[in-house]
């Protein structure tokens, strides 16, 4: 278990030297320092065999508390467990627990073909032959390493790379995996098996998962629960579901009628009323919608019901959840007309996660 209480992380810089002639010079022998607070007071608990994303914008303080869980930073205050070691000071019995991955840096040896990596990472863990070998032969057939484990790590194309890199942090077999942006630069493909491998660490070989990423595609496929943090303070810890709840973007709706439906006053009176943060996907896109993606203003207000736009047969309406179902909505919608053809557009999980950046 993984426990994070009260986490403060502060750097001291030095202050920038005033406009002038060598003034990164001036501000390197200037004695004046400001605190940067990286991490604020952070808080969680994360139970074995969780798949937890970790996420925030740029800056917001997560590598930092990475560091700190891994061991390589120290905190300014606060305190970190992992299976009630300390880090820090339990450095080498915390490494056996955890396998760190950086998207942005690998940890295998740049000139040496692939297997060489293994080798020397094997005799710093101490791993004896037969049970290396053991676990080269399982993670050759869950990363396919066969392809290219002769081949110096330069060479290799950024996909096979990160499936490497992903073998060298799973080679001792460890709990508990620290991932900070295992996607970064992929292309659609290789992060589709990526996080097919991923989706088998977690669930076939029960490790736990932190997962720091930008991609909300991967925190949406793979974790069941997130954690924001922003400007180094948790702004919220919860399923995706409760995610979406408490922003309550609304769920637009899309029902086209064999023949023009006669809407009721006090529907085509919300017309125009509707104020949405909701940005419908591509293929969803039709006069209502980008109506609605057009005004960027507050949440939507508290009436279930709103009509977004009316033309021919079809009915645009958004529907906050907290408040009317689907169904509920739907069942509304019928009493209208005979209904040929309905389009539900679930708020995006991207604009959910910019409303709270
Ligand atoms: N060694 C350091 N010295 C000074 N400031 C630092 C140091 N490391 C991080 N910071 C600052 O702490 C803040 C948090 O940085 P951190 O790298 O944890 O953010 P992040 O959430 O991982 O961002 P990103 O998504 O861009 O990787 C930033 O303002 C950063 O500039």
């Amino acid at each position: 278990m993984i426990t994070v209480t009260n986490l403060h992380k502060s750097f001291r810089l030095p202050v920038a030297a005033p406009e002038g002639p060598f003034r990164g010079f001036r501000t390197m022998l200037s004695r004046q320092h400001a605190m940067k607070h990286a991490v604020s007071g952070v808080n969680f608990t994360i139970e074995p065999g969780e798949f937890v994303g970790y996420i925030g914008p740029n800056g917001a303080g997560k590598s930092t508390t990475i560091k700190m869980l891994s061991g390589i930073l120290h905190p300014t205050s606060g305190e970190v467990r992992i299976d009630g070691l300390n880090p820090h000071r339990d450095r080498r019995r915390v490494a056996r627990r955890l396998g760190v991955l950086f998207g942005q840096r690998s940890q295998l040896w740049w000139d040496l073909p692939v297997r060489d990596s293994y080798d020397i990472l094997a005799a710093m863990y101490g791993l004896a032959p037969a049970v290396k070998a053991a676990r080269m032969q399982e993670l050759t057939e869950l990363l396919q390493l066969d392809e290219y484990i002769d081949t110096p790590v330069r060479k290799l194309s950024l996909g096979q790379r990160m499936r490497a890199d992903l073998a060298a942090a799973l080679l001792h077999d460890p709990d508990i995996l620290f991932l900070d942006e295992p996607t970064i630069g992929l292309d659609v493909i290789a992060k589709r098996s990526i996080r097919e491998y991923l989706r088998n660490i977690n669930v076939a070989m029960g490790k736990t998962i932190l997962l720091t990423t930008h991609d909300m595609d991967d925190i949406e496929q793979l974790c069941s629960r997130v954690i924001v943090i922003n400007q180094g303070t948790l702004g919220f810890d919860g399923t995706i579901k409760e995610l979406r709840r408490r922003i309550g973007l609304p769920t637009v709706i899309r029902v086209t009628y064999r023949q023009k439906p006669a809407l009721p006053e006090s529907l085509t009176s919300s017309h125009q009323s509707i104020h949405t943060n909701h940005h419908p996907s591509s293929h969803t896109q039709s006069t209502a919608s980008s109506h609605s993606a057009e005004s960027a203003g507050p949440i939507v207000e508290a009436s279930a019901l709103h009509l977004l736009a009316f033309e021919d047969c079809t009915v645009t309406i958004a529907c906050n959840r907290n408040e009317l179902s689907a169904m509920d909505a739907l069942r509304l919608l019928e009493q209208y007309g005979e209904i040929e053809d309905v389009h539900l557009d679930e708020p995006n999980f991207e604009d959910i996660i910019h409303t709270i950046y």
